[in-house]
């Protein structure tokens, strides 16, 4: 019979990527991690509460229906707290800080939802960013992180203006269609500033608005690791810097969704583009 954390994950998951448990008894045997509280539950645990919205019929997203987001929220938040207030270390086996940018490690990749683990040494923020359209929750493991929320400039609604025709995959960095239509609609305006602790959730989509993050510096300040959720997966992501928007594809330092038995993650599976230095 197939372990917990086996049932509750996407068939297109389980059965593509991961050997039957006869084969691999050690499957998902994160370090350090106890069955019951650690990484393994908490993806197990992430992955029945997108299936159960999907048997619904719920198209996943940020314009997903109220309820159906609300109770998928609730949930997520849930789990998320709990693994973060219980003072894992699991997470620490995959977490890599670099000098130039935050680091992005993904955990776990499936067409609904990744959850990845994004490193960040004092100090280090991401530019100011939209999120697609995606669901995406963020829970903090270590450090200390400030989120600033932002706006266009000359707009009450910001998802509105973010939505954009779709774009092929894997482009790096161009310009945004429509950002020729004037530097004024790509100034964005801060509205707002605030920490989040170790066991903190947060959550943004793009009817929120925009937002930059980044792990609080100074002195005494340790490094940052946090935990994101994004429901459809990010493909891409709109930069806003110096009047301009700009579309960037975010990439993985490191991808440990298929880390099986200590191994590392074969080859050519999941997507993967760019150098993994954060946005
Ligand atoms: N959304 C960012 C992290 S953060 O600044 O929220 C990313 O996925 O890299
Ligand atoms: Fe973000």
């Amino acid at each position: 019979m197939s372990p917990p954390v086996l049932a509750a994950l996407p068939a297109c998951w389980a059965g593509r990527h991961l050997p039957s448990p006869e084969a691999e008894p050690s499957l998902l045997s994160l370090e350090g991690a106890h069955r019951g509280s650690g990484l393994d539950v908490l993806l197990g645990e992430l992955a029945a509460a997108f299936e159960a919205e999907k048997q619904r019929g719920v198209a996943l997203g940020c314009r997903q229906e109220r309820a159906s987001r609300e109770r998928l929220s609730q949930r997520v938040r849930q789990v998320l707290e709990a693994y973060a207030r219980s003072h894992p270390s699991d997470w620490r086996q995959f977490a890599a800080w670099g000098d130039h940018g935050y680091l992005r490690h993904l955990l776990l990749g499936t067409d609904d939802f990744e959850v990845m683990l994004l490193c960040w040494k004092p100090g280090q923020v991401s530019r100011v960013h939209n999120h697609d359209a995606s669901n995406c929750w963020v829970s903090v493991l270590a450090g200390r992180m400030a989120e600033t929320l932002y706006r266009l400039a000359g707009s009450r609604d910001a998802g509105q203006q973010q939505q954009q025709p779709e774009k092929e995959e894997g482009a790096q960095e161009k310009p945004a269609p429509g950002a020729d239509a004037g530097a004024q609609a790509a100034e964005v305006v801060p509205t707002g500033t605030h920490t989040l602790e170790v066991g903190d959730v947060g959550y943004i989509s793009d009817l929120q608005g925009l937002h930059s993050l980044g792990s609080v510096g100074g002195a005494g300040a340790v490094p940052a690791a946090t935990l994101h959720v994004y429901s459809p997966p990010i493909r891409r992501v709109r930069l806003y810097e110096g009047g301009r928007v700009t579309e960037s594809t975010p990439g993985f330092y490191s991808r440990h969704a298929f880390r099986q038995g200590g191994r590392p993650a074969p080859a050519g599976l999941g997507w993967c583009y760019g150098h993994g230095e954060g946005i």
